[in-house]
């Protein structure tokens, strides 16, 4: 069988008396982009932090490729490039000084230093920066330089806490595209609590909230997970209330102002047929229909009860 490249198990961590975390498990055995999904204060820094070994977990394992991190957390490191929330950079070195540092961080050969920083600079687009101090670079190149030290040991597993929090959206872009090359060579984790971030940047989805696994699966996967339940439409007519709840299978009727409702089915996906239909046939002067997407609130609460 494959081993895992990461397994969490029945992880929990507490904060003096407060858990943030709760019997997470979850294993990822395949290469791509996982993006760990969930609200503020929902769990997401702590798993990845306990995951890299820079915090000591409460209850449960974490296994790096086989290799137990509590137990062999020097080894279990190797594997692992790590762009924590606040990047550990030095805004006094040049991006060439840092990564040299890095890179003695990392146990790498001197006689390899050299090669090992090229690299990880050319990979990150970085390479016309070598002789710039950190603090004079853009947020974005910054976090190309965090981006670089994490994978200057060339691990098979990065970290990336919230990499694109703070950036702007040109910046965003970049560093989206430099995180999907990285990918190409390795598994990547990032963190975030931006719904449309997970879906432009991942190929599966790990999703924590109040501390618990509440999703594991693919994007296309989660898209169809929740089914949207609503459908906005605007009725020149105007109809009562009372005439909009004979809507077959309709649960609810909100009037949303001027020309528009919202209608409640128990599963909308079905629904824009029966309601373009029974306006036309009463005469209500359809005039715009659509289902409604879920805002990630919601979906929280939906996957929270489930
Ligand atoms: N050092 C700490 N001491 C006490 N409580 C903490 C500490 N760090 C985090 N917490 C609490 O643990 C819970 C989980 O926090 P965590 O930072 O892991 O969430 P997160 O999903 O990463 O959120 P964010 O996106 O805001 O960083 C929160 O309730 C938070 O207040």
């Amino acid at each position: 069988m494959e081993e895992a490249i990461v397994k969490v198990e029945h992880l929990s961590h507490r904060y003096s008396v407060q858990w943030a975390i709760r019997d997470i498990n979850f294993e990822i055995t395949k290469n791509g982009i996982y993006g760990l999904l969930g609200s503020n204060g929902a769990g997401k820094s702590t798993t990845m932090n306990i995951m890299c070994g820079v915090l000591k977990q409460t209850e449960g394992s974490i296994y790096i490729k086989g290799i137990n991190m509590r137990e062999h957390p020097i080894e279990a490191k190797r594997h692992i490039g790590f762009l924590p929330q606040h990047p550990p950079l030095h805004g006094d070195l040049t991006v060439e000084e840092y990564l040299k540092f890095c890179s003695s961080l990392r146990d790498i050969p001197d006689n390899k230093v050299k090669e090992a920083v090229g690299k990880a600079m050319e990979r990150c687009g970085i390479t016309h920066f070598r002789k710039r101090l950190i603090r004079n670079l853009s947020g974005g190149y910054q976090q190309r330089v965090g981006i670089a030290q994490a994978i200057i040991h060339e691990p098979a597993f990065v970290v990336l806490d919230e990499p694109t929090n703070g950036l702007d959206p040109n910046q965003i872009i970049e560093v989206r595209h430099l995180i999907k090359e990285i990918a190409q060579e390795r598994t990547v984790v990032l963190s975030t609590h931006i719904l449309s971030e997970v879906q432009a940047t991942c190929d599966y989805i790990r999703m924590i909230e109040q501390g618990k696994l509440v999703f594991a699966g693919t994007v296309s996967e989660f898209d169809n997970y929740i089914v949207p339940s609503t459908v906005v439409v605007s009725l020149i007519a105007h109809p009562t209330v009372e005439e909009l709840q004979t809507v077959p299978d309709v649960l609810k009727v909100e009037e949303l102002g001027g020309t528009n409702y919202r209608l409640h089915f128990p599963d909308a996906q079905d629904a824009l047929e029966k309601v373009a239909e029974i306006s036309a046939a009463r005469g209500w002067r359809l005039n715009g229909l659509s289902l409604e997407k879920s805002s990630l609130d919601a979906i929280f609460a939906e996957l929270s009860k489930k």
